[in-house]
């Protein structure tokens, strides 16, 4: 059998420019369902995808040929990882394709909230100068405290370092790895010591809900809240408790746990979020620049060269 690889997400050509030198078929169908996918699935050998929808247990009962799944971009929280290595079916991703879009996206948020951009653009366009309470904060000085350091924590470390900032970090997976660009410290010294806190874990059973009314109860100092991770490691109604009672001065959210509408309108806590000032939302954009698209692609397609079948 000749070796296929279906690609259901948008991905740069790049990617299928590549396989097809390295002597696979490529069958590129960005707008194909999942049932259409599932009907077709067992004549391919790989599958490539970014989010469309889970890659799990269903898929891989009727795919005997597989091999790998090729994940065109960074979280794997879409794929049933323990299923896929039982049935020796190999992972590859392309975090190192898109980390400069999140780690600059992070700064981007960072700033707008610390310099009330979204809300003192919407005040003027609605006839309001207000210089006094349009007051920013500057980085300079601050405390950085960065939760997990994989390549996003690192690439917003690094992209940090301009900053004249104290960056902190704490992985729990990863010890040593202090660095030019960030001290690695304990959680009780992030709690502590932290003005900015920035999400970089991916999501699990362990931190999905991590970031709850308790994890941000202990923060020492009123923080800005960065979260360009997944929207479901956070209690979306803590922050907005926390933002309330002046314990979060903002937060920057490019990830919800909810995401798209209709269903993200129909949630209990979207309408305080929309109302609220000191929020900046951006709609899970972090990894996905003109830059990255192509980037994710070459490192993917790297990848795949290096993959044993
Ligand atoms: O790379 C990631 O983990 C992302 O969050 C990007 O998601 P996407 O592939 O654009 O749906």
């Amino acid at each position: 059998m000749s070796k296929k690889i279906l690609i259901i997400d948008d991905l740069h050509p790049m990617f299928k420019e590549q396989a097809i030198a390295l002597g696979f078929e490529v069958d590129d169908l960005p707008l194909i369902t999942r049932a259409e996918t599932l009907a077709v699935i067992k004549n391919y050998t790989g599958i490539a995808v970014r989010t469309k929808f889970r890659i799990d247990k269903e898929l891989f009962d009727l795919a005997p040929n597989l091999k790998f799944v090729a994940r065109a971009g960074a979280g794997l929280d879409n794929i049933d990882e323990a299923d896929a290595a039982e049935r020796n079916i190999q992972l590859i991703n392309a975090p190192e394709g898109n980390r400069d879009a999140v780690g600059e996206h992070a700064i981007g948020l960072l700033l707008s909230l610390m310099n009330n951009f979204r809300k003192a653009d919407t005040e003027i366009r609605n006839g309001i100068w207000d210089r006094e309470d349009n007051r920013g904060y500057e980085l300079k000085g601050k405390t950085i405290g960065i939760i997990g350091y994989g390549f996003m924590g690192r690439s917003f470390a690094k992209k940090l370092s301009g900053f004249e900032v104290n960056v902190i970090a704490y992985d729990k997976y990863k010890t040593g790895f202090s660095d030019a660009y960030a001290r690695e410290v304990s959680m009780e010294e992030i709690v502590k010591q932290s003005d900015v806190l920035s999400l970089h874990v991916p999501l699990t059973k362990e931190t999905k809900q991590m970031v709850n009314e308790e994890y941000l109860y202990h923060f020492k100092k009123p923080i800005f809240f960065i979260n360009t991770a997944r929207g479901e490691i956070v209690n979306t109604s803590a922050v907005l408790d926390k933002i309330k009672n002046g314990k979060i001065l903002g937060a920057g959210l490019d990830v919800l746990e909810t995401e798209k509408f209709p269903a993200l309108g129909e949630q209990p806590w979207f309408d305080d979020l929309k109302k609220s000032g000191k929020v900046i939302l951006t709609p899970h954009v972090g990894g996905w620049t003109f830059d990255s698209y192509r980037k994710i692609s070459e490192v993917l397609a790297q990848k795949l060269s290096e993959i044993k079948l």
